[in-house]
């Protein structure tokens, strides 16, 4: 498993951002695990964080223009990341644009609902923390397009991997299948249990599989 997995994996236990227990999500499921972005939120958590993501998207070779983060919490994720990818990906990543949008249309000043880079006509990552649904990325790809860009794939940080609450898929699949693109993640669920066996507790372990038996599809 790459490193940087596991250095992700690592920040996220010492942030706290991923914990083990008993959890109610916003689909309703009881989980034994939560993964929560809001945590990373001082300059060395944060840092580490926009490394994982550039060090994915690297990775996966995926060429592309802007990254994109959707309001809100999509917003500093593209803003850090993209500085993060200069750094370490060098002169390749100099000109890779970022922008957002605003949740209100501003009438006022400069105007309109994207900040940053123009997208027309642009190659677009799109850059977010965690999918439940997919509204929130579904919202994106419309964005964009509307904007003239084409979106060549999604980055979030953690893949539950889990069914939608209206569908047999996950989410990251379900996604990825409507609009043909890939929706990569720093880690998957499979990812949170190979690396963290060793430091759970039998009971939690069995949660965890158990909770991975009931949602996560095994195709
Ligand atoms: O796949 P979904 O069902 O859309 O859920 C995931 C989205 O929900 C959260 O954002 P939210 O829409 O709460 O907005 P925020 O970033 O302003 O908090 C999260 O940051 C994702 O963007």
């Amino acid at each position: 498993m790459s490193a940087f997995k596991q250095n992700f994996l690592q920040a996220a236990l010492d942030a706290q951002a991923l914990k083990f227990g008993t959890f109610t999500l916003k689909s309703g499921r009881i989980s034994p695990y939560f993964f929560n972005m809001g945590l990373f939120n001082t300059a060395k958590t944060l840092s580490a964080l926009a490394e994982s993501y550039a060090k994915a998207i690297i990775e996966s070779g995926i060429e592309f223009d802007i990254l994109f983060g959707p309001a809100y919490k999509g917003i500093p994720l593209a803003a850090i990341t993209v500085t993060k990818l200069y750094e370490i990906g060098g002169e390749k990543y100099a000109n890779i644009g970022y922008s957002f949008n605003r949740k209100e249309k501003k009438d006022h000043g400069e105007g309109g609902s994207i900040v940053g880079c123009p997208l027309k006509d642009k190659k677009v990552l799109i850059i977010d923390d965690v999918m439940t649904a997919g509204t929130a990325i579904n919202e994106a790809f419309g964005i964009i397009k509307d904007e003239g860009g084409i979106t060549v794939a999604c980055i979030i940080a953690v893949d539950r991997m889990e069914t939608t609450k209206d569908s047999n898929e996950c989410a990251t699949k379900i996604v990825s299948k409507r609009y043909g693109v890939p929706v990569l993640s720093i880690v998957s669920f499979d990812d949170i249990i190979e690396v963290l066996k060793s430091q759970l507790t039998t009971e939690q372990m069995e949660s965890v599989l158990e909770y991975r038996k009931k949602y996560v599809p095994t195709n």
